[in-house]
């Protein structure tokens, strides 16, 4: 690993959401029903944004092989047909916590801080380098861990969620392994000067703010 791999990796070693209170707790078994619907229920207006964010940056690549590869992800949030695809399965979780899917759908609930925090990371896909935007990606190094955590967490600590719903992370645990893999590739392979690392890194700071905010705007609203 070079100098500029380890400062990426660095990041969301210190900043990333899994040291947040609101996920602490959410571990360890705190939460009431009513922060962790508040919780899906917000967190529902990031991931039908993913694959805005990600059609942002598959207009910016210009070679059939990147937006190929790109285009997957989007695939897997969208799904191929309706009622398949990442969107489709975290609507299943709310149901399975007592959510209804209208309610979801609607977009009503979802807390200013939380818009704000969505539109930055959507805002800096649109307006960013490309560089910028995929490194932003690279929290998801660390989604994978957050994600076994937090299947383990609900299995344990809050049984009223059907485990049907866990299906969302389950499968989550693979696409986020392979989609930080290769945009690590690309970042490592595109940021050789000292300016463009640099980039890079200020980049995954921020979308780490995005999603601490996303976490303050729930933690406060719910509690
Ligand atoms: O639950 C989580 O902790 C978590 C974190 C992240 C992340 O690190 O941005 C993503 C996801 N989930 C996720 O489900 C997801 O689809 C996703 C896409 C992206 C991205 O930036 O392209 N991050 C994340």
């Amino acid at each position: 690993m070079n100098s500029f791999e380890a400062e990426l990796r660095a990041v969301p070693e210190q900043r990333y959401h899994h040291l947040h209170p609101f996920n602490l707790r959410m571990h360890a078994g705190e939460l009431s029903r009513e922060e962790l619907r508040g919780w899906i229920l917000n967190r529902f207006h990031y991931q039908r944004n993913i694959p805005v964010k990600d059609a942002h940056i598959l207009a910016k690549f210009d070679t059939p092989a990147l937006r190929r590869m790109w285009l997957r992800r989007i695939q897997d949030h969208d799904g191929a047909a309706p009622g398949e695809g990442g969107i489709e399965r975290w609507l299943r979780l709310g149901e399975a916590a007592g959510l209804d899917r209208d309610e979801l759908l609607s977009g009503e609930g979802v807390l200013p801080g939380v818009r704000l925090a969505v539109d930055g990371y959507v805002n800096l896909c649109r307006n960013g380098t490309l560089l910028e935007a995929v490194a932003a990606s690279l929290t998801e190094l660390f989604a994978p861990d957050i994600m076994r955590t937090r299947i383990a967490a609900f299995e344990k600590h809050y049984p009223w969620i059907d485990a049907e719903g866990l299906r969302y992370f389950q499968i989550r645990v693979h696409q986020g392994s392979q989609d930080s893999g290769e945009a690590l590739a690309l970042v490592l392979d595109w940021a050789r000067g000292r300016g463009d690392q640099e980039r890079a890194v200020a980049a995954l700071r921020f979308k780490c703010e995005v999603l601490w905010a996303l976490l303050d705007a729930v933690d406060g609203a719910y509690r």
